[in-house]
This record gives C-alpha cells, structure tokens and sequence, in this order.
C-alpha cells in the first residue's frame, strides 16, 4: 500500500519528464513573435525573482510594463529590481513582499495592492517548489498544495474585480497560470488534498501543477459566462535549468546537472511561453488554453473533467475562506 502510494507517483513523474527530455532533444525551444509594447500597463509577477519569474519580469518591463516581483525573499528581489533597471528599459520594475505559503500574506499583498488604485493588465502565477518533504504551512495545508495552487486561487480570486476593470474588450487583462508536464502524472485526492494519509512529493507536486488546469479552465468558463475582458491559461515551460530541481535526491542531482546543461532550457527560455501567454497579440481574447512550446496542447483528460473542475472550485472557496 505505502509502497504504491510512493512509488506510483515517482515512476508516473519522472516518466514525464523523460518524455519532455526526449521532446527537447529533437525541438529547440519555439521563439517568440513580436510583441506588442506595454507600455502603461501593470502586471504583478509572483516568484519574480528569479528562475523563469525574473526573466518574465524582466521581458514584460522591457516591453514598457509596470512590474510587481512578487516574492518572499526581498534580498533576491531588491537584486533583481536593481538588474531590471540596470537595463535601462522603459518599464518600471518594483518588489512586494508575499509568501504564498501564508493565506494571511496573500490577503496583505492584495490589500496593500489595492491600496495603491493600480490597474492590473497581467496576472502571472509563477512560484512554486517542486518535491519538498512532507511539511505543513502555518495554515496547515501541504506545502507544494498551498504554494503552487491554493495561494495562487486566493490571489487570483481577491485581484479578480481589479482584472476585470482593467481590461476591454480587444484588449483583456491576462492570467497566466504556470503549470508543468507533471500535471499530465496528477491525481486530485479529494478527500486527502493535503496527502496527510499518505505522503508523497511527487504526488503533491504534480496534484498541485493539475489544480492549476483544473482552476484555469473553470475559471475561463466563468469568465466567458460573464462576459468579462479577462483571459486565462496554462502554461507548461518544458524542463528548465533552474533552482526548482534543488531538492532532488543527491543521485538524481548529479544526473540532473549534465544533462540539464545540454538539454535544458535556459530561464529565458523557459519564460517565452509565460510572455507569449502575458503579452502576444495571437493570445488577445484567447483563454481557457494549456500552452506548450508556443502553441495550444491538450492537457491531460481529467484536466477536461468539468465536475472535477467545479469540486475543486468548490473546495478550495472553502479551504481559502472565500
Ligand atoms: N524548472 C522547470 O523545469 C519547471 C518545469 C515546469 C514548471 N515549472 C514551474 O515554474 C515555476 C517557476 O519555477 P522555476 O523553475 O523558475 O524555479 P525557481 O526556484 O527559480 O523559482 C521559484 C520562485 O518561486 C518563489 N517562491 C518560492 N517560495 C515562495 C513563497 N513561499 N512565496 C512566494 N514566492 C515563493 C521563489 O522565490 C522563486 O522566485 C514554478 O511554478 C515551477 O513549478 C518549472
């Protein structure tokens, strides 16, 4: 029993992410269209710091976009405000703090956020962690749970009324939910989403990047229903050289770190779905998507499940408190 709810979830994960490493060997990373400038719009970006949420930052400031890096580290983020403006662009780059481990912290940002009576063009929910031990935010929900998805739904949720101001038909304000291949290995244990009978990394991280479908394509239909100038989609950045892999076994690290410099993509690689998906006039009015390497994939079959899509909904209004 113990042994399958382990080592299933390993076996399904790296199977994944053999099949991206294969795909990389034989396809160079898509390169990004032209892109419409920015300037005058607002996007917040969470784990903007580093990794793929600085190069994201990084691009949409240099397309002339007022950009919040938001993140929990504010040494990383005050360096990586600094790099930004070294750059001499003309976009404007700022740090807030937010630890989306923290309900309390989401709620501060917002509040903090609105505070300022900015608009908001562009909503990129980056941050994550991959494969951390068995381990419990000050909410008490799992770690890659609450970080990857359930802090991300409240963000979402409390800057959705900002969203839908901000945008207009022809031009709609933007979601981007970074998702992973993995999700294509998730489970939603619903009875169990914090994985207390049984834990596995592995399981809890893919379970989190297939909230994240699960949550972009409810959400789109909503908005849709509604009738709101706000998109949204998942994205999937392939296999990325970053400190996301910092937690891998020391064997599978020392695997990783060869094969990662050949096969790998850069950050900024990496990061061209998320500015494609944030800035791209092919993406304009475009929602409810999973893309991958610059173009529109299918997502696993349990990501289309519609009540599965709304149980979750459901849940996690009430596991966020909204
Ligand atoms: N690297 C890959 O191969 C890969 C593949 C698929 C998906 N992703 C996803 O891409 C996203 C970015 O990861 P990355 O690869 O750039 O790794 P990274 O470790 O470089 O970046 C993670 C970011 O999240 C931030 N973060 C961590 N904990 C936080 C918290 N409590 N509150 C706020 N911010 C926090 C970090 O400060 C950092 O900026 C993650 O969601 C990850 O799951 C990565």
């Amino acid at each position: 029993m113990w042994l399958m709810a382990v080592l299933v979830p390993l076996l399904k994960l790296y199977l994944c992410g053999i099949k991206v490493l294969i795909y990389q060997i034989f396809n160079r990373s898509f390169t990004l269209p032209v892109l419409p400038k920015q300037n005058g719009r607002v996007a917040i970006v969470t784990g903007g710091t580093r990794g793929m949420g600085f190069e994201t930052a990084r691009h949409l400031a240099s397309l002339g976009m007022h950009v919040i890096l938001a993140g929990n580290e504010r040494e990383e983020g005050r360096a990586a405000v600094r790099k930004i403006e070294e750059e001499g662009g003309n976009g404007k780059a700022e740090f807030v703090f937010v630890d989306l481990t923290s309900l309390k912290s989401v709620r501060h940002f917002v509040q903090i956020f609105k505070a300022r009576g900015l608009p908001l063009h562009v909503l990129v929910n980056n941050a994550g962690t991959m494969l951390v031990p068995e381990r419990q935010t000050e909410d008490g929900f799992e770690f890659h749970f609450c970080l990857n998805y359930l802090g991300h739904f409240l963000l979402t949720n409390l800057l959705l009324d900002t969203l839908k101001k901000s945008g207009r038909h022809g031009c709609c304000s933007r979601i981007v939910n970074m998702s992973s291949a993995t999700h294509y290995a998730g489970v939603i244990q619903m009875d169990d989403l914090n994985r207390r009978n049984c834990y596995s990394s592995h399981g809890a991280y893919s379970q989190s990047k297939l909230a994240l479908v699960l949550f972009t394509y409810h959400l789109q239909e909503q908005l849709t229903a509604g009738g709101f100038p706000v998109i949204v989609n998942a994205v999937d950045p392939g296999m990325v050289d970053t400190a996301l892999y910092d937690n891998l076994w020391t064997l599978a690290q020392l695997l990783k770190k060869p094969v990662a410099k050949i096969i790998f993509r850069t950050p900024a690689e990496g990061a061209s779905i998320s500015v494609y998906a944030a800035a791209s006039s092919e993406m304009e009015g475009v929602g409810g998507c999973y893309l991958y390497n610059g173009e529109k994939t299918k997502s696993s079959d349990s990501s289309y499940d519609s009540e599965l899509q709304a149980e979750m909904w459901k849940k996690s209004c009430k596991l966020a408190g909204i």
